[in-house]
């Protein structure tokens, strides 16, 4: 799994019980899941479908570095299916994991558009064109 994006967990990220939200982790995780899908799929019009088993595994407090990783499960015909999992940064600790979430690339009218892709593409490649 690549890990790509890192998070400061700040007072504002917090729940009352003082660890980080589980909702604001989410977001987190989405925004990552769709800005990945983008890229791959170079389709700004991307929608979150479907989630599988959310696990919260481990808590975070205030000041820990978070990492988020991303992993292909598979390509479809209009989606990408990722995995994905948030980590403590220092101790490596899972914080939560995704097994599944489904992202569907739509058309200009909102609906699924077949994306044509079937392999992970690096940006440094497309450059290279
Ligand atoms: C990044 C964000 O936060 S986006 C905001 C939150 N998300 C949204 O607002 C999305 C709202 N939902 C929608 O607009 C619609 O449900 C759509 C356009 C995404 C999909 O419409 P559908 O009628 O289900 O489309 P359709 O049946 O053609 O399925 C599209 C793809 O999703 C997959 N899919 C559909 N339902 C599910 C499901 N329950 N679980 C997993 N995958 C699913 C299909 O297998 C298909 O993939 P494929 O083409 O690779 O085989």
């Amino acid at each position: 799994m690549r890990f790509h994006t890192r998070k400061w967990v700040k007072p504002e990220d917090l729940n009352p019980n003082g660890t980080l939200f589980g909702g604001k982790l989410l977001a987190w995780l989405d925004e990552e899941l769709a800005l990945y899908t983008i890229i791959q799929l170079e389709n700004s019009r991307i929608v979150t479908k479907h989630m599988s088993e959310i696990n919260f595994r481990s808590s975070a407090r205030q000041g820990d570095i978070i990492e988020i990783g991303i992993d292909v499960v598979k390509f479809g015909t209009t989606s990408l299916i990722l995995k994905s999992e948030a980590r403590n940064m220092m101790t490596r600790e899972t914080i939560i994991t995704i097994d599944t979430t489904t992202l569907v690339s739509l058309d200009e009218n909102g609906k699924p558009k077949p994306h044509g892709k079937t392999e992970i593409e690096y940006i440094k490649d497309r450059l290279e064109d």
